[in-house]
């Protein structure tokens, strides 16, 4: 599958753990994130992962801000998205198997980079289970259209 990375200044110290993961795990990977600590703003980030997923540039993205919730907000602003900010293994693979998210946002001051693996390591190997969450997406999708 296809990866976009996008990070902010404070995501940017899990970037090179995610991005090892994902390779590892023999996915793609484009980083469109920021490369140093020089203060930014995360949705900028958030905006051009995203697209890259509404365009069919990519599958997948995991965006890193300092608390992942900056760039689950903005993520879930895009139409077609489906973003978690996730600090934990569980929630990472119900992401994933009932909600079929297809952004993860972990904080980099929140987990460490080991964790952050496992999490990557999840979203990336479960698979959505459908049946009764299909319809609960269309749900969501509804929402999304009528607002
Ligand atoms: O966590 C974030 C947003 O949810 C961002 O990474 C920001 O860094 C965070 O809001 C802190 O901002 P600061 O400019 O680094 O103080």
């Amino acid at each position: 599958m296809r990866y976009i990375i996008g990070n902010d200044h404070g995501g940017i110290d899990l970037v090179d753990s995610v991005e090892e993961i994902l390779l590892d795990l023999g996915q793609e990977v484009e980083k469109v994130g920021t490369y140093n600590k020089d203060s930014c703003d995360y949705s900028d980030f958030a905006k051009k992962a995203c697209e890259k997923i509404i365009n069919n540039e990519a599958d997948f993205a995991i965006l890193i801000c300092g608390t992942g919730i900056g760039m689950s907000l903005s993520a879930n602003k895009v139409k077609g998205i489906r973003a978690a900010c996730v600090s934990d293994v569980y929630s990472a693979k119900m992401s994933r198997a009932h909600n079929n998210c297809n952004v993860l946002c972990i904080g980099a001051r929140v987990i460490g980079s080991e964790v952050a693996k496992i999490i990557v390591e999840t979203f990336v190997k479960t698979k959505f289970e459908g049946g009764r969450h299909q319809r609960r997406i269309e749900k969501i999708t509804e929402i999304e259209e009528n607002n």
